[in-house]
């Protein structure tokens, strides 16, 4: 991963002339390039921790490099690039620790407890809400618990069809060890090539497929935890009714309740067939109501997501695209994956229902031409950066009844609050009672790109919250969604998180000042 960019560094993408051209005439071009040659700041933990932390892992799994803390130093959120780019590496750990075994974590937690060390479980670096971004006041130091080295399929029943996958399993990785034995997890969030399956569990993540897969946390089955107070595991049975289900109170947990070690998952076999079409709707509420229509039917394709009008002509924004017929009017994709016959069938009955509905099949180029750069826009977002130009993505849930009411809000908060904003839309993830909203603003910088970032997002999330939506679908609570979260779920909400934190974790060392308000 690149410190100061999304992904691999070897992919690093600048604009073409065209695009240059494009983004000059809606926001003027500002060369803007990164700060090089920043260091963190100098590690704060004595050579006695850090001779037990080694110890523990080993000599050569207990780093303290500059550049290893400073890839292991916050996310990848727009406000974590530009303190990147900035040259901002305050929030450094003071050493990278990296464990092989549960064991081996469980006694990096007691060490960190009698030292008081605080403890940052880092996945794939991709959280976009400050969920890295720990507070290290009152400790002794901060470590970055980096679950790199513990990467392992555990276990397979393919009668039951599911897999015990170890946390630091990157999503190809996972993947690729599923499929030798022609099986698929179908999570693939944009964030896919770098993100884990820890962190999809501890960010109850969900991806491109989850109208067909599901989220990531409905495919967990059961996990393993380290909490400093000891090793919880969960999931002896599809399903039960043994008093609340504990697994949702880790899943979702952000490394602030204990570290995933293991997680157990529901798996498919590896699908025959990807068939990805385009479909074209005349407003985005028809294409809205369409994607209704299909989730309340029991028809939901693999894959279901509509862009908006705004969205719609920018992703074809190209200089035949621009202006003429092809860039109106809304753009669905919609994708089945399985076996030849049931994709034939599934597609054939869609199909009806949506040409009922009003909707253009545009054929499969619009489908594959989506499937072909579905994990490339992050690298676009650098290059805009490097111009001078803010963008980032936000995205929220509501029931279907409350759709409209929350696109315009969230869209009228981020156009008055950012001058001449580009504000796009698409519903990225569906179910029969709603669906989610996921927002891309673009924007020319200010002086102080943060701090006009950090008022966008207040209104955009306070718009949310006016609208009775949820702050957040999938990108979790971190410590940006910390104010709005707690009032999504009350002061005894609150009290309960807070109640099983000091049980689990009493003096506070797992991810200080992350998710639990
Ligand atoms: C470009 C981009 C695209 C994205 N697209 C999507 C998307 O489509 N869908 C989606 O859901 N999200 C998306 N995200 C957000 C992010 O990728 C997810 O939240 C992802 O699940 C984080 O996984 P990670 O392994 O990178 O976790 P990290 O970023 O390393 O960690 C995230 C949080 O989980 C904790 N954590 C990590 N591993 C563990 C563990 N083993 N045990 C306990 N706690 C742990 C961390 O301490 C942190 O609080 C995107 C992010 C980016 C930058």
């Amino acid at each position: 991963m690149h410190p100061q960019r999304w992904g691999d560094p070897g992919a690093a993408t600048t604009l073409d002339e065209s695009a240059r051209a494009l983004v000059d005439l809606a926001f003027g071009l500002t060369e803007t390039p990164a700060v090089s040659g920043a260091t963190p700041p100098v590690t704060r933990l004595p050579e006695e921790l850090l001779a037990g932390l080694r110890g523990i892992v080993g000599e050569e799994h207990v780093l303290t490099d500059d550049d290893t803390r400073a890839l292991r130093t916050r996310g990848k959120s727009t406000p974590d690039l530009l303190k990147a780019r900035a040259g901002d590496l305050a929030d450094a750990p003071d050493a990278v620790v990296r464990p092989r075994t549960p064991a081996e974590v469980e006694r990096l937690l007691a060490f960190a407890v009698e030292h008081h060390v605080a403890v940052v479980p880092f996945g794939g670096g991709t959280s976009v809400t400050g969920g890295l971004a720990a507070q290290r006041d009152g400790y002794a130091g901060l470590v970055s618990l980096d679950l790199v080295r513990m990467k392992r399929l555990l276990a397979v029943d393919p009668v039951s069809m599911t897999a015990t996958l170890e946390p630091g399993l990157r999503g190809p990785e996972a993947e690729a060890l599923l499929a030798e034995q022609g099986l698929t997890l179908g999570h693939f969030p944009q964030s896919f090539e770098f993100a884990t399956i820890g962190g999809f569990a501890a960010t109850r993540s969900s991806g491109q497929s989850s109208a067909g897969y599901g989220r990531f946390d409905s495919l967990v089955v059961g996990l393993t935890a380290a909490t400093p107070t000891g090793t919880v595991t969960l999931g002896t049975a599809p399903a039960n009714a043994a008093g609340p289900d504990l697994r949702q109170l880790l899943l979702g947990s952000e490394g602030a309740f204990g570290v995933i070690t293991a997680v157990t998952v529901r798996v498919r076999r590896t699908p025959a067939v990807k068939r990805y079409d385009g479909w074209r709707w005349p407003s985005f509420e028809a294409g809205a109501d369409a994607m209704r229509t299909l989730a309340q039917a029991g028809l939901l394709p693999t894959v279901l997501r509509l862009s908006d009008e705004a969205e719609t002509a920018i992703n074809l924004a190209d200089p035949d695209g621009i202006g003429s017929e092809s860039s109106t009017g809304c753009l669905m994709i919609v994708g089945h994956e399985g076996t030849a016959e049931l994709v034939e069938a599934r597609r054939a009955a869609v199909a009806g229902v949506l040409e009922g509905l009003g909707g253009t099949c545009v054929g499969e180029e619009a489908g594959q031409k989506w499937a072909h750069g579905r994990f490339a826009a992050p690298y676009l977002r650098d290059a805009l950066l490097d111009v001078g130009v803010l963008v980032e993505t936000l995205e929220t849930a509501t029931f279907w009844s409350n759709r409209e009411r929350l696109y315009a809000g969230v869209k009228q908060a981020l156009e008055s609050s950012l001058e001449g904003a580009m504000v796009l839309c698409h519903i990225s993830h569906v179910y029969e009672t709603g669906c989610s909203l996921y927002f891309t603003v673009a924007a020319k910088e200010a002086a102080d790109p943060l701090a006009q970032w950090q008022a966008a997002k207040a209104a955009a999330s306070d718009a949310m919250v006016a609208a009775g939506a949820t702050i957040t679908h999938h990108h979790a609570v971190g410590t940006d969604h910390k104010p709005w979260f707690a009032e999504e779920i009350g002061p005894v909400g609150v009290r309960v998180l807070r109640a099983v934190k000091a049980e689990l974790d009493p003096t506070g060392v797992l991810n200080p000042g992350v998710l639990i308000p």
